[in-house]
C-alpha cells in the first residue's frame, strides 16, 4: 500500500496530535530500517498503522479480543495495552493489510515480546524516541538506537518496567520476557 493511501486511512482514525506522533514513529522507523537493514517500506507501514486502534472504544476493543481468542491475559492488564494487537487486527480487517511481518510489528510495538523480529524492535523502538517524545532518559534511548539495536530495546523494555513499577502498576509480562530475552542475550556475548 502507498504511504498516502496508509496515511489517509488512519488519519481519519487519529486526534491530530496522534497523527503528528505517527508521523514522527513513521520517520524513525525508516531511519532505522536504513541503518539495521530491515524493509523500509515495511517499516514505514507498520509505523503509520501502529496506533490504528489507540482511540477504539474500550469495549468494542474488549470484544475483539474475546471474539478473535487474542491473549486473554491482556485484559487483566491496563486497556493502553489493548490498541496493539486489536489494531493488528482492524487494520487487516479494515485497511486490507495482510502483510504478517507488518502485522506482527504493529501487534506488539507496545508490550514487546521475547524473541522480537528485527521489524517489530524497529517499530517498538521508533515508538519509542520519534522526535516529539520529550521524557527522561529519551535523549539516552536516542543515542543507544544510533549505536545498537537491542540496547536501545532493552533500555526501552526496562525503562517502561521501572515506570510501571514506580507507580504500583501491574506489569503484563511479554515485556519483563523481552527484558530478560536481552539481557541474556547480552551477557551470554
Ligand atoms: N508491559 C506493560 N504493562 C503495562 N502497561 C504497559 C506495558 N508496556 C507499555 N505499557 C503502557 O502502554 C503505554 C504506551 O503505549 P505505546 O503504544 O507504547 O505508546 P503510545 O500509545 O504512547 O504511542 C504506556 O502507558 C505504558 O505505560
Ligand atoms: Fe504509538
Amino acid at each position: 500500500m502507498e504511504r498516502e493511501k496508509a496515511l489517509e486511512l488512519v488519519k481519519a482514525q487519529l486526534t491530530e496530535r496522534r497523527y503528528i506522533h505517527t508521523l514522527g514513529v513513521a520517520e524513525s522507523a525508516v531511519r532505522l530500517a536504513k541503518k539495521y537493514h530491515a524493509d523500509q517500506k515495511k517499516a514505514e507501514l507498520a509505523a503509520i498503522f501502529h496506533d490504528y486502534a489507540k482511540f477504539r472504544p474500550k469495549e468494542e476493543m474488549k470484544q475483539i479480543i474475546l471474539d478473535q481468542k487474542m491473549d486473554e491475559r491482556l485484559l487483566s492488564f491496563h486497556h493502553e495495552l489493548w490498541h496493539a494487537p486489536v489494531g493488528a487486527y482492524l487494520v487487516e480487517k479494515e485497511a486490507g493489510v495482510t502483510d504478517w511481518e507488518v502485522l506482527d510489528a504493529i501487534k506488539y510495538h507496545t508490550s514487546g515480546r521475547a524473541g522480537m523480529a528485527l521489524l517489530e524492535k524497529i517499530v517498538y523502538l521508533a515508538d519509542y524516541i520519534e522526535p516529539g517524545r520529550n521524557f527522561p532518559g529519551v535523549e539516552e534511548a536516542r543515542r543507544l538506537a544510533a549505536k545498537d539495536l537491542d540496547e536501545a530495546v532493552l533500555y526501552a523494555a526496562g525503562h517502561t518496567i521501572t515506570f510501571l513499577i514506580g507507580r504500583n502498576q501491574p506489569v503484563f509480562p511479554d515485556t519483563i520476557a523481552l527484558y530478560n530475552d536481552l539481557v541474556m542475550k547480552k551477557e551470554g556475548e
